[in-house]
This record gives C-alpha cells, sequence and structure tokens, in this order.
C-alpha cells in the first residue's frame, strides 16, 4: 500500500482525486490539505465519500509532513507546485502536479502566458509530460510528472495517429473544443454561476488561450515538426465533459483511417475508437478515464473530421494524473479506474 498525499483537497479535481482512489486497492491517502477547512472530516464535507473517509482531515500544507508520503498530488492553481515542488523531491517523494506548472518547457513561453514568474525553472526540464499514450516509459522512472490539461489531452489523443503517421497536413491543424464549467474549477467566478451559464453557450479566449502553447508543444512533439495551430475553446452548460471537434486535411487520399486509429491504441486502456460514422457523446465518458473516439471524412475529401471526448476532471485531470501513478509505481494501469461512466 502506498501513502498519498493530496494538496488543494477541497477543488474539484482534489475531491475527484478521492472519489477514483477510494476504490484503489493499492493507495491510501494519508493527508489531504486545504487551508480554508483546516479541521474539517473530509465525509463532513463530502458526504459521497463518508463511508470511505472516516477519520481523514483537512490539514494545511506542511511539506515536512507530506515528505513522508510515496506520492503527492497538487491539485492547486498555478504557482503553488513551484514553490513546494524542490523540498518535496528532495525528500524522496514523488510529484504528480495537475496544474500547469511544468507542462511548458519553455520557461518564457510559461511566464507570458501565465502571466506571473516560473517559480521553479530548474525542475522543468526533469518534468515527464503525463500523457500515457505517448510518454509511457518516461513516465515509469519520472520523479516529477505534469499532468496534461483537458483541452490538451482531448486534442492530442484525436490529432496523434495521423500526426504520428505522417499524413496530416500541419500548416492548418483547427481544434473546435467545448468544456464543461466544472473546468473553470469550484472557486467561484461570475461565469461560472449558473445563471450565467446554463440555457448558454459561448467561445472565450478565441486570440490565445493558456492552452495554445500546451497544445501546439505535444502536437509538434508527436509530428516532430512545426505545427500550425487554431484553438477554440466554448464554455457548455453541462458540468462535466470536454468535446473537441477537430479538422485536419490529409495529404494521402489512400490510408484507411479507421484501421489506422484502431491499430495505434489498440493496446491502450482508456482509448476506444468508436465505429465508422459514429457521433461521441460527452456523457459516454462521464466519471470515466476513457477517453472516446470517432473518425470522419465527409464526402470522401481530403479534410478529416476527429470527434474526441472526455470527462474534464477524470482523464482531463485525476483519473489521468492516478493513471500516471499506476504506471510510476509499476501497478496495474486501470487500478482505481474501472468505474464506467454514468447514463443518462
Ligand atoms: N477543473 C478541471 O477540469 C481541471 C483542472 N486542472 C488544474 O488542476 C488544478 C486544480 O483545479 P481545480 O480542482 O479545478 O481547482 P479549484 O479552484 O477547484 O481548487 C483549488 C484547490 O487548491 C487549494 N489551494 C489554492 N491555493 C493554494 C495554495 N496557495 N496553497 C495550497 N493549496 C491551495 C484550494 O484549497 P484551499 O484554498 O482551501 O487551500 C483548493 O482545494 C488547477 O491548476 C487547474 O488548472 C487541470 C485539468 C482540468
Ligand atoms: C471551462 C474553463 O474555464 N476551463 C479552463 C481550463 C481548464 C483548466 O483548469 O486548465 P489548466 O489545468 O491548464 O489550468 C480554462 O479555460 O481556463
Amino acid at each position: 500500500m502506498i501513502k498519498v498525499g493530496i494538496i488543494g483537497g477541497t477543488g474539484y479535481t482534489g475531491v475527484e482525486l478521492l472519489r477514483l482512489l477510494a476504490s484503489h486497492p493499492k493507495a491510501e491517502v494519508a493527508i489531504i490539505t486545504s487551508r480554508s477547512e483546516e479541521g474539517v472530516y473530509v465525509a463532513d464535507m463530502y458526504p459521497n465519500l463518508r463511508d470511505y473517509y472516516k477519520d481523514l482531515q483537512f490539514t494545511s500544507p506542511n511539506t515536512e509532513q507530506l515528505a513522508s508520503c510515496d506520492v503527492v498530488f497538487f491539485a492547486t492553481p498555478h504557482g503553488v507546485a513551484h514553490q513546494m515542488a524542490g523540498e518535496l523531491l528532495a525528500a524522496g517523494t514523488k510529484i504528480i502536479d495537475l496544474s500547469a506548472d511544468f507542462r511548458i518547457k519553455d520557461v518564457d513561453e510559461w511566464e507570458k502566458w501565465y502571466n506571473q514568474p516560473h517559480g521553479a525553472p530548474d525542475l522543468v526540464n526533469e518534468a515527464v509530460y503525463g500523457l500515457p499514450e505517448v510518454n509511457r516509459e518516461q513516465i515509469k522512472s519520472a520523479r516529477l510528472i505534469a499532468v496534461p490539461g483537458c483541452y490538451p489531452t482531448a486534442t492530442q489523443l484525436g490529432f496523434l495517429p495521423l500526426l504520428e503517421h505522417g499524413i496530416a497536413d500541419t500548416s492548418q491543424l483547427i481544434a473546435d473544443c467545448k468544456s464543461g464549467v466544472s473546468g473553470a474549477g469550484r472557486s467561484a467566478k461570475i461565469g461560472s454561476l449558473f445563471c450565467e451559464s446554463t440555457e448558454n453557450m459561448m467561445a472565450y479566449s478565441v486570440a490565445g488561450h493558456r492552452h495554445l502553447p500546451e497544445i501546439k508543444q505535444g502536437l509538434e512533439c508527436i509530428a516532430q515538426q512545426p505545427v500550425n495551430l487554431t484553438f477554440v475553446p466554448h464554455l457548455t452548460p453541462m458540468i462535466r465533459g470536454i468535446h473537441a471537434s477537430l479538422y485536419v486535411r490529409v495529404k494521402d487520399h489512400f490510408t484507411d483511417l479507421q484501421a489506422l486509429y484502431e491499430s495505434r491504441f489498440a493496446n491502450e486502456p482508456f482509448v476506444d475508437i468508436l465505429p465508422q460514422g459514429s457521433h461521441p457523446q460527452t456523457r459516454s465518458v462521464k466519471g470515466c478515464n476513457t477517453c472516446r473516439i470517432a473518425i470522419h471524412r465527409p464526402q470522401n475529401g481530403d479534410l478529416v473530421v476527429i470527434l474526441s471526448v472526455i470527462d474534464n476532471l477524470v482523464k482531463g485531470a485525476s483519473g489521468q494524473a492516478i493513471q500516471n501513478m499506476n504506471i510510476l509505481f509499476g501497478f496495474e494501469e486501470n487500478l482505481g479506474l474501472t468505474n464506467l461512466a454514468l447514463m443518462p
């Protein structure tokens, strides 16, 4: 049994880590932090967890105590892992960071998009980008894992086989993405209020979203060449879910794209290629760690449309973080992640 610490236990990704880890046979949550709810029992704040975390209380973050854990998850806003990662790593604790602190390799680029100085530039190079479908081998021996963002996960998995196979026209990729409101986190922002977000849909950050450099970096790494990407995120009136509609021209008319995708992901436990012509629904992944993908080639032309859906809090954050933990500790990759999606 490994000992787990979670920093940021009162946010959406923190409570999702608790929900998923409750059924994990080889990991036990020993420490969970919150500055605002210090002393409160987890079971009192989250009744859905009452039977599983009877004695667990929120404590304020303390690096010395957290260093007694085998692994610490950061489910915190950006900038927090920068401050605490060095000390934990020095104590031999592994880190799985759900924030964007270590996702972008170019420190200047990170500072530009996150609008603050980078707090731990010396750790950036050793951080492994935790997309198991691309970096499984590096994850096995990592000390510090940067879990991909929600939009970046759905987008990279969707484009992956075409880029690896070298048949995508990388001069113009388009990612038209929709997110549920929980993607914005739990701390109140006007746009997340029920009256503002329900019965409404809107694009945002069209001029440039902070996930743009992360997605671009990931796609370029897969394609091994520069990629031109237009990324348009939208807020949609659902609690969870990311729906990515991806557009790309292909240079080769003869490749069987369905077969290409099915064979690329045949051994991936959390990527499901739907039958030709399918339209994946976000509710088909609600609460589970699966990314479901469908490939379309309208009118048999050279413009391919890939549809990719995930749950932003599971494959887009906490589930993927646990998948990384399983790989890191040599566990079966699906431990704690076998629950099915909720329907309807
Ligand atoms: N929501 C989503 O769908 C996704 C989120 N992410 C990323 O995961 C991270 C967490 O997101 P989310 O759960 O939505 O965020 P929330 O805003 O819902 O929660 C943030 C948590 O961090 C704690 N916290 C805030 N500031 C600090 C600090 N300075 N030191 C220690 N703890 C702190 C808060 O508790 P308290 O203030 O009580 O200490 C709270 O528990 C973010 O970086 C986010 O960008 C990534 C992918 C998807
Ligand atoms: C709907 C919504 O607001 N989504 C968030 C992205 C999700 C997220 O938390 O991304 P990071 O992990 O990279 O911070 C946004 O657009 O900022």
